[in-house]
């Protein structure tokens, strides 16, 4: 089963409670779609590279960005019922989004030499132990999986 893969969304998602805490100190709003964008962009030209098709990565890539403001929504829930914000929070432009960046090439490159099947699901529910993403958001991103396509 293709472990590597879902270890690296869920690393990837990992990173959203600390952009989540970023947006709150710097006065952020959650979506940033000029952001999203970029990364759908940097997407679909490293699936060329690696020999996916470029439209079939997009479904996924969205399904990602949306998980990803749906963790942060969480977290700043959390926060304004009283939990602590974390301190040491790192720097979403110079240092996150540069790691998220390098994730997604990692995500793609792993998702052409690590094929998913439907049969692949519990493992994949399995794998993202990232805190606030719901049952419905795994879902969407298993299925943005099972669409991939190569060229
Ligand atoms: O870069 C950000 O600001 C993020 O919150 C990360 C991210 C993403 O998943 O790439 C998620 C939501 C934003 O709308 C844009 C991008």
């Amino acid at each position: 089963e293709p472990s590597d893969l879902f270890d690296a969304i869920d690393k990837r998602l990992s990173y959203m409670q600390a952009v989540a805490a970023w947006k709150v100190d710097n006065n952020r709003p959650v979506e940033d779609l000029e952001r999203e964008k970029v990364v759908l962009d940097a997407a679909r030209t490293k699936a060329g590279q690696v020999g996916l098709a470029g439209d079939s990565v997009t479904g996924f890539f969205q399904a990602q960005i949306n998980a990803a403001k749906e963790i942060q929504t969480c977290w700043i829930g959390r926060w304004n019922d009283g939990a602590a914000r974390p301190t040491d929070v790192p720097d979403l432009v110079e240092d996150v989004r540069p790691a998220l960046l390098t994730l997604g090439n990692e995500i793609l490159q792993l998702m052409a030499t690590e094929k998913v099947s439907s049969e692949d699901q519990q493992a994949f529910t399995a794998a993202m132990t990232v805190d606030c993403l719901s049952s419905q958001a795994k879902e969407a991103l298993f299925d943005g999986l099972l669409s991939v396509q190569s060229n």
